[in-house]
């Protein structure tokens, strides 16, 4: 395993690695329309795990696009801080290039700057960290569909993100295959430190990986709650379930 890949768990280097996040007043609407997110205040210490859940429509994605920079905010700032500055972003879809090999579709994540065996080796380092070091040479179409969205998590995770934005990751996978890409996510996360932001419609998702869940209601935050389960964590675990009912039902109270 390379120095870049190399486990070191402490509270220390997730501070040093991850992106601290600081949004104050932060609204966004789009063309005349209403605000999708209205006057948001949000701290994100660096290294943390935040899940985001909230009613279809009621700003999880645009929060995150903000975040990252790929919308500009209608009014309010967001700062990040911390000694490296890339992020990166995983959705629903894997959205690899059909004509390009795992190992290609994986060095996509790199800068350009990097030359090409030292890209091969990146993408070799981070495809066995997802498992999936003996697919590097396939082309996309022959891998079943929670191997694509391995190959898209070594995609974010290769150029060593100190931010990495996960939207809905794991929604169109089947139940067994999601949740080992729930503990394979954690268990890099742990490993590398990175600050990581999951938005997803599955609670017990959310508090299952999160060290906190956000619960967005019409684009402010209505609920702000620390998940204090130590890790690893047991599914079924009765401390996890008392607050999936409880953030449960507090989605569902917003929907009647
Ligand atoms: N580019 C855009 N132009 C116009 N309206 C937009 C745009 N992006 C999002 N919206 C609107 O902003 C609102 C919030 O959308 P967003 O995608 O953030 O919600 P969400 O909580 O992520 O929803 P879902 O859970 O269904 O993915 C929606 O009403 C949506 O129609």
């Amino acid at each position: 395993m390379t120095a870049a890949l190399r486990l070191a768990d402490t509270p220390e280097h997730r501070a040093n690695r991850g992106l601290a996040i600081h949004v104050r007043g932060l609204s966004k609407s789009f063309e005349n329309g209403p605000s999708v997110i209205r006057g948001l205040d949000l701290t994100i210490p660096a290294g943390q795990f935040v899940a985001v859940v909230g009613r279809s429509g009621c700003g999880k994605s645009t929060l995150l696009r903000l975040i990252l920079g790929l919308e500009e905010p209608s009014a309010g700032r967001i700062a990040l801080n911390g000694s490296e500055q890339t992020k990166r972003i995983m959705f629903q879809e894997p959205r690899l290039l059909p004509w390009a090999r795992v190992a290609d579709n994986v060095a996509v994540g790199l800068s350009r700057d990097i030359g090409k065996a030292d890209r091969k080796a990146r993408a070799l380092d981070v495809l066995r960290e997802v498992g999936l070091a003996e697919k590097a040479g396939q082309w996309p179409a022959t891998l079943s569909g929670g191997q694509r969205q391995r190959v898209a998590l070594a995609r974010a995770l290769v150029s060593r993100p100190a931010l990495l934005a996960l939207d809905e990751p794991l929604g169109a996978l089947d139940a067994l295959t999601r949740i080992e890409m729930q503990a394979m996510i954690e268990r890099i996360w742990e490993a590398q430190g990175f600050t990581a932001i999951l938005v997803t419609h599955d609670v017990a998702e959310a508090v299952a990986m999160a060290d906190r869940i956000l619960v967005i209601e019409e684009g402010a935050i209505a609920l702000d709650v620390d998940v204090d389960v130590p890790r690893p964590r047991r599914r079924g675990d009765p401390a996890l379930a008392e607050l999936e009912g409880r953030i449960l039902d507090r989605l569902l109270r917003n929907g009647a």
